[in-house]
């Protein structure tokens, strides 16, 4: 099943038959995917089901066993140096876990996302060009963290840390924001914050968002367009607006006959997530220490 974008010049993202193994885990099998310009998309599925390498094939960090990536016109996985860096500067990415440098300010981790129009290193507020500075203020004010600009990243919480990250994303000017699982690791109502800003200021600035979720009920009421993936296949490309809930468990390979038994398949489902979110954290712990 596919939804139909408007004409060949909207169209960002142009994923075809996109295959990938690692090894002997195939974590896509032949998917296919358009975006258009300024459309807000979700993919949801379980975890396992390829909604990360999907994400990380759109910026270039993997390369397709077979299969063709085309994003903003150009074929990735054929990019590397300057040209792949060159339309990387025109995506913006933020994660679960942040990523944010912790011991430095809010105003210093945002400043990190203009790196890559910078040459070599740069230690220290005083290293970056004012007008960045500025550009990073504003970026911060629109995300409602002007006052914390000269805190250190980890004094704040997870949701305004994301916050911080979604500032950093913006320092690029991208075209297009993908965002993986961003929420994973909040509380309810901060990911409805977090949320609401990515989708305001997406609508603000004509972005273009691929994000990955966990949150049914998030999906739904946030994003225009569902992307179902089961085991690396898309199973399900529809706007979100009038599709119910049970027929988005189908991607989940669940059948839901009454209230009772969907509301037994979500609370199975997100403790599987509340997992996944766990052991990616401890993951990240053992990698850090
Ligand atoms: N670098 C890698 N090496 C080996 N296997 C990998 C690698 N990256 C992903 N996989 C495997 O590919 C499959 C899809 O993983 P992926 O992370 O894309 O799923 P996901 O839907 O994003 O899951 P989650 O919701 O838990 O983040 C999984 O079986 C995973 O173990």
């Amino acid at each position: 099943m596919s939804t139909q974008v408007g004409n060949e010049d909207s169209v960002v993202i142009d994923v075809s038959g996109l295959t990938k193994e690692f090894g002997r885990t195939v974590a896509l099998q032949g998917a296919s995917l358009t975006v258009a310009r300024g459309e807000i998309v979700v993919l949801l599925g379980l975890s396992g089901s390829g909604k990360s390498t999907l994400l990380r094939h759109l910026d270039g960090l993997e390369t397709p066993t077979s299969g063709s990536v085309r994003v903003l016109g150009q074929e990735v996985p054929r990019l590397t140096g300057r040209r792949l860096r060159a339309l990387r500067s025109r995506m913006g990415f933020v994660f679960q876990q942040f990523d944010l440098v912790p011991s430095l300010t809010v105003l210093e981790n945002v400043l990190t996302g203009a790196l890559s129009e910078l040459r070599g290193p740069r230690i220290g507020l005083w290293s970056y060009p004012k007008r960045l500075k500025l550009t990073a203020l504003g970026h911060l004010d629109r995300v409602g963290l002007l006052d914390r600009a000269y805190q250190r990243a980890d004094t704040l919480s997870g949701g305004q840390q994301q916050r911080v990250a979604i500032a950093r994303a913006l320092m690029q000017d991208p075209e297009i924001l993908l965002a993986d699982e961003p929420v994973a690791s909040l509380d309810p109502e901060s990911s409805e914050q977090v949320m609401s800003l990515i989708r305001e200021i997406a609508m603000d600035e004509g972005l273009t968002v691929v994000c990955s979720l966990h949150q049914v009920d998030l999906a739904l009421s946030w994003g225009d367009r569902i992307v179902g993936l089961r085991h690396g296949e898309v199973v399900l490309d529809t706007p979100a607006e009038g599709l119910s809930k049970a027929e988005v468990m189908e991607i989940y390979g669940r059948v839901a006959t009454s209230t009772t038994e969907l509301e037994a398949i979500e609370v199975e489902l997100s403790d599987a997530a509340a997992d996944a979110a766990a052991e990616t954290h401890l993951a990240d712990g053992a990698l850090r220490s």
